[in-house]
């Protein structure tokens, strides 16, 4: 498993999500979106739903980072919460599951350690990801095994909300590269440009994701717009 960590290696992962809501939301268009994404030279794809993997894993042989993105109620935790989601994912055959890794308390009441030891005691032959919004997050995912961290939910949780990755000179995820021993570092979550995915690169991180910016055509749209109008 650990060959599919090489094959992303300085790479470039897309993330081709489109939820129930958004005008892509679709299976058949995330699998194009996919092979667009391969066309581009992506070396791997991260995708949320059994339905959307089934149909990428079809049209693309890139391996793919699978989440299941499912809120409990009023519960926080919505990137693959719970191992119903876990069970789910490991199904389809994806090479990596990502999980939120935050501290917060999982909507079935478990705490993310006994949720790791448990998800690995299951599936020993996948990749585990962690989601993180902090550098202390980081540092306990890594030290708790995950095989990839990143820092998807920095500026997605209460402590964070609305920070960005490229703020006070990338101090976060500097700080994480830095602490994480084990663990990859992969970068994502508002990498909106190619000079801020490069300048990841050259920091060390083991391979970039970039969503929003290359597969949600209204958020790319709204930021030429807003340009436009900016006076
Ligand atoms: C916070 C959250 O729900 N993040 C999700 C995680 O899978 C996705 O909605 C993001 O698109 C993904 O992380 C890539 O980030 P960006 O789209 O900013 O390049």
């Amino acid at each position: 498993m650990y060959q599919v960590l090489e094959q992303c290696k300085k790479g470039l992962i897309v993330s081709c999500q489109a939820l129930e809501g958004e005008p892509l939301h679709s299976s058949f268009i995330m699998g194009r979106m996919a092979i667009a994404a391969k066309e581009g030279g992506a070396v791997g794809i991260r995708a949320n739903s059994v339905s959307d993997i089934i149909e990428i894993k079809k049209q693309v042989s890139l391996p793919v980072i699978g989440i299941i993105k499912k809120v409990y109620g009023d519960q926080p935790v919505f990137i693959t919460p719970t191992m119903q989601e876990i069970d789910a994912l490991a199904k389809t055959g994806v090479e990596i599951i990502a999980t939120d890794a935050t501290n917060r308390i999982r909507p079935d009441g478990s705490d993310l350690q006994s949720f790791y030891q448990e998800v690995r005691r299951r599936y020993p032959h996948i990749l585990l990801m962690a989601d993180v919004s902090t550098v202390d997050e980081a540092i306990f995912a890594d030290e708790l095994g995950f095989d990839i961290v990143a820092p998807t939910l920095y500026g997605y949780t209460e402590e964070t909300e609305g920070l960005k990755i490229d703020d006070h000179g990338y101090a976060v995820i500097k700080q994480i590269i830095k602490e994480v021993k084990n663990a990859k570092v992969i970068a994502e979550g508002n990498v909106l440009t190619p000079e801020i995915a490069r300048s990841l690169l050259d920091m060390n991180v083991h391979a970039v994701v970039v969503g929003g910016a290359i597969t949600r055509p209204q958020l790319i749209t709204k930021r030429f717009v807003d340009a436009l109008q900016k006076q």
